[in-house]
């Protein structure tokens, strides 16, 4: 089967909202450091383009998660793969994220990560599916709210593709 990919966000609409989202967080911690944890793999792309765009002090640190069992999306439990190389404590934290779907990943790791310490713990994500939500999570930072559809680009992969469009869009079959 064919597939074909429909632009949903072009470039410059997620560019232009990263651009906001940058200046958002700016003045949020002015006078402060912020410490931003990228969930690998498909928060790397945002979090880059982000970082670029906050003006006060910034580190990064990146972790890798996986799901125990073998259905990813329904253990709702997840394990380190790559744990974070710094520690959390007293830290003004924001976890980077490319997509909150179901809400299982983020729900465990924020609670996991806040046992950590830091001063502060808020959450960005470029898309957020708010339609498909199973455990709540709050989104402090949420680039677009998108409908239920599979998307790919700007980090978000198809059977690890498309990672690399520098747009979001949805796979479609002929
Ligand atoms: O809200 P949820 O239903 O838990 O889904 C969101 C999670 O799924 C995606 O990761 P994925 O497992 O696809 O890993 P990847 O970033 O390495 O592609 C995404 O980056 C979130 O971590
Ligand atoms: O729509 C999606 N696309 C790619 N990966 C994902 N992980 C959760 N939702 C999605």
């Amino acid at each position: 089967m064919a597939e074909h990919i429909r632009v949903l966000l072009t470039e410059e609409e997620v560019d232009k909202r990263i651009q906001e989202i940058g200046e958002q967080i700016s003045k949020d911690y002015a006078g402060k450091q912020v410490h931003l944890v990228c969930v690998l793999k498909g928060g790397s792309f945002f979090m880059c383009e982000l970082a670029k765009r906050i003006t006060v002090p910034v580190s990064l640190d990146f972790m890798s998660v996986s799901s125990y069992g073998s259905d990813t999306k329904s253990s709702g439990v997840v394990k380190i793969v790559k744990d974070l190389d710094e520690s959390l404590k007293d830290k003004d934290v924001i976890v980077v994220e490319d997509i909150v779907d179901s809400g299982r990943t983020l729900s465990y790791l924020l609670e996991m990560l806040r046992d950590r310490g830091p001063a502060s713990l808020r959450l960005c994500t470029l898309l957020d599916k708010p339609e498909r939500r199973v455990i709540d999570v709050h989104v402090d930072y949420t680039g677009f709210n998108i409908p239920d559809e599979f998307v790919v680009g700007y980090g978000l992969d198809y059977d690890q593709r498309y990672r690399n469009l520098p747009y979001i869009g949805v796979v479609e079959f002929d």
